[in-house]
């Protein structure tokens, strides 16, 4: 059987007297689209930091395709084919939009920032200030560079956050074809129920810096536990 895409064994972090990370073991197939979900403080941006390297776990290991990655800084980890991006749009506001993939591009050696713009419709805008491009446009410009390269694995954070209802499945479905064609493995942590459902083969859920349940977006429907510590009524 092949290494996992990543893999991730034991990781812990604390923030002072506060356990944000118990112990999480995680499992991504190559290819794969994983959701993680679960309530606000749940440690889901703390395991993203910690398996970029932004943050260093207290105890665990990570590897990348089999290669232990745990001493790397973030850097290194994208390097290596790990790549992230935030929470909050992680864009030079004055650069334009063309000028900041091609940044992106030089950095990690790769020549797709053209391709990108095209893909996420983002060419028009090419000589435009990002701060001067709608909400919609700069989400879409954050998932541009994070896939440029493109990464082995991406690690996303609330890549619809603040979109409407509408224009987030816009950018699911567009994520889901753009990672499809290139064989990146995902692991999207979002808040919006429907994005995970739509997209995502399996689904992790953390509570309380653990790993409450995992499995098929049908499973994670109708786990009890989810329903009770997360979904509530948008289970239905
Ligand atoms: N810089 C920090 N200093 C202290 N405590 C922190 C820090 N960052 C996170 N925490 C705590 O760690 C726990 C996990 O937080 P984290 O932000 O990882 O959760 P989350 O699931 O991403 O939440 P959200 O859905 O609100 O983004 C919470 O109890 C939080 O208060």
């Amino acid at each position: 059987m092949s290494a996992p895409a990543l893999s991730a064994r034991g990781l812990a972090r604390h923030y002072g007297g506060v356990a944000a990370l118990r112990g999480v073991d995680l499992d991504l197939a190559p290819g794969e689209i994983r959701g993680l979900i679960g309530p606000n403080g749940a440690g889901k941006s703390t395991l993203v930091d910690v398996l970029s390297g932004r943050a260093p776990g207290s105890a665990g290991s990570v590897r990348l395709f089999g290669q232990d990655i745990t001493g790397l800084g973030p850097a290194a980890r994208r390097h290596a084919g790990l790549a992230r991006s935030f929470q909050r749009t992680s864009i030079f506001p004055a650069l334009p939009v063309g000028a900041q993939l091609e940044l992106a591009a030089r950095r990690v050696g790769a020549t797709d920032a053209p391709r990108l713009l095209e893909e996420l419709d983002l060419a028009r805008l090419a000589a435009v200030p990002a701060q001067e491009t709608a909400y919609g446009d700069q989400r879409r410009l954050d998932l541009a560079l994070a896939l440029v390269g493109p990464p082995r694995v991406l690690l996303l954070d609330e890549p619809a956050a603040g979109l409407t209802a509408e224009e987030s499945l816009a950018l699911a479905d567009r994520l889901r074809e753009l990672a499809r064609a290139r064989g990146v493995t995902v692991l999207l942590v979002e808040h919006d129920m429907e994005v995970v459902f739509r997209i995502c083969e399996r689904i992790t859920v953390l509570e309380l810096g653990a790993i409450l349940a995992e499995g098929t977006p049908q499973e994670i429907r109708r786990h009890p536990e989810v329903v009770r510590a997360y979904l509530g009524s948008a289970a239905a």
